[in-house]
């Protein structure tokens, strides 16, 4: 099982300072949530993590080892898979072909759709021939989380999974996840708006706010109140 620590990072785009000193230390094997109002920095902290957005203090580490200027191929590589916010599906490639794109940084013997995918998202199986846009919003988040999967991530972060979503795909997302978890030993980052959600699947808990960290702890243990007023407009 593999650790991710984001260790005392700002982010900067040209003079608006986006991040300040932000400390996340994502449990192995465990799912951890940062919660935080729409603008507050939860994207940029992704983008950090997955080299997209340099930043200009602190560091990511992934499996101990200090990613600094690493490109995103090479943490993909490495084991980070990323569902970033809106979901990204290429509209005219099939679904199948959506997932196929996950095979850019794989050995040819690896490059194949793990069969857990259909388990954990069966419409993905009924709907292989399907463009990618002409599924819902929440088939086309599964699609993206399955896209993520077929990398054989280690540690999987994802942008705001519930956003726009039904209620039952929620649920079924929120079920991945915890299998993902629970029988697959991944360590999990998910950015949510969505308190409810965080509760029921994170073991452990951060509060954004500003592009700090203002609170962080056990999901079991949450100051509610304290969490609340800072996601509140
Ligand atoms: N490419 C960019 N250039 C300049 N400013 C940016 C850029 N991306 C984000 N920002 C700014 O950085 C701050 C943090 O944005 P970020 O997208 O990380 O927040 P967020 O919490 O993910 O919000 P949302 O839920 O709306 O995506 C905001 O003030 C935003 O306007």
């Amino acid at each position: 099982m593999t650790a991710l620590t984001i260790r005392a990072v700002d982010l900067h785009y040209g003079a608006a300072q986006a991040l300040r000193n932000v400390t996340i230390e994502c449990r192995p094997g465990r799912i951890t949530a940062v919660l935080g109002r729409n603008g507050v920095g939860k994207s940029s902290t992704l983008r950090a993590i997955t080299g997209i957005n340099s930043v200009s203090a602190g560091d990511i580490v992934f499996d101990a080892e200090a990613l600094k200027k690493s490109p995103p191929y090479k943490r993909a590589r490495m084991g980070l898979g990323y569902v970033p916010q809106g979901r990204e599906i290429f509209p005219l490639l099939t679904v199948k072909e959506n997932l196929e794109t996950g095979y850019a940084g794989l050995k040819r013997a690896d490059r194949h759709i793990p069969e857990t995918i259909f388990t954990l998202f069966p419409v993905l199986k009924s709907m292989l021939g399907r463009r990618g846009g002409d599924l819902s919003g929440g088939q086309q988040q599964q699609l993206a989380i399955g896209r993520a999967l077929v990398t054989r991530p280690k540690v999987l972060v994802l942008d705001e999974p519930t956003e726009g979503i039904q209620p039952s795909i929620i649920k079924d997302i929120g079920r991945a996840l915890q299998f993902l978890r629970d029988d697959m030993g991944m360590t999990i980052l998910l950015v949510e708006q969505y308190l409810d959600f965080c509760r029921e699947i994170a073991d452990d808990i951060y509060v954004m706010d500003r592009g700090e960290i203002q609170h962080s702890g056990p999901a079991s243990d949450l100051d509610l109140p304290e969490v609340r007023r800072h996601l509140m407009v």
